[in-house]
């Protein structure tokens, strides 16, 4: 295929940064400062398009400052970020959503005074015509397990079931990247195996990257590709799970072991 093709993406990023082209978020000497404390300290980071991530590291490592860098939350003290082929940087959060980079916090955006339905009608408003909204209401509590809840208000959900609600509303944006901090925290151990089978599944299926940040190693071992280990703000590791969790120096850093 030529040049001219309008169905080929020239990825402008690539060249700059050297990335492979089938990366999909690219990070190049990222830093964050917050006065004399730099909690990301130049940090080259790549994630391949359909890959699923982990991110874990002790507590102070830097590990949200990262994707709140990413998602634009905050603004990079130097650095720069591509996406896709192109240098989001100094683009809005809203600007990025658009692009699809979507972001679930640890404790779930969804509005309580609202029923399953109307929460999902709150992303669909920014994609979807009115019309479809019932159709894509139904395919969405289907897929996400919360058919039989949906007029249901979403403060009576349990929390697993509106960790779902919030996967589902951030799926209907249909996005390319997805940034999960800590997903299962607080999450009873079924809860938490129904989230994996989740995430795999939108992965598989969906052809969703991900960045999960999450402490619960077992969690992580059943859900991640590759696993990158944060340490003061910088990458000290990154690998399989099994890689990393047999990795002395992480255990002494991560598991706080000493040698
Ligand atoms: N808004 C802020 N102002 C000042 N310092 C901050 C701010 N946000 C984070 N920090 C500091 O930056 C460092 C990294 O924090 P961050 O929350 O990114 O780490 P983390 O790896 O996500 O930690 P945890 O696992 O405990 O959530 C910490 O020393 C933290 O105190």
């Amino acid at each position: 295929m030529g040049a001219s093709d309008p169905t080929v993406k020239t990825k402008p990023a690539v060249a700059e940064t050297g990335a492979d082209t089938d990366t999909l978020l690219q990070t190049r000497d990222l830093r964050k400062q917050f006065g004399g404390l730099t909690a990301t300290d130049d940090v080259d980071f790549g994630v391949a398009e359909g890959e699923l991530r982990c991110l874990i590291g002790p507590n102070g490592a830097g590990k949200s400052t990262f994707l709140n860098l990413i998602t634009g939350q905050l603004e990079p003290t130097d650095g720069a970020i591509y996406y896709d082929g192109w240098e989001i940087t100094d683009l809005s959060s809203h600007e990025r959503v658009d692009r699809g980079i979507s972001m679930k916090f640890q404790v779930p955006s969804i509005y309580p005074g609202l029923t399953v339905r109307e929460n999902l009608r709150v992303p669909l408003q920014q994609v979807a015509d009115p019309s479809e909204f019932d159709e894509r209401i139904a395919i969405a509590v289907d897929r996400f397990g919360l058919a039989d809840h949906v007029d249901e208000s979403s403060s009576a959900l349990s929390h697993g079931q509106q960790q779902r609600l919030e996967i589902a509303m951030a799926m209907t944006l249909e996005p390319k990247l997805m940034l999960l901090d800590e997903p299962v925290a607080g999450l009873s151990l079924e809860e938490t195996e129904e989230i994996a089978d989740l995430l795999r599944t939108i992965n598989d299926e969906d052809d969703v990257a991900f960045i999960v940040i999450e402490h619960d190693i077992d969690f992580v071992e059943s859900i991640a590709d590759r696993v990158t280990v944060l340490h003061q703000g910088d990458i000290f590791t990154e690998g399989t799970i099994e890689s990393v969790r047999n990795d002395p120096d992480v255990r002494r850093i991560y598991l706080g072991e000493e040698e």
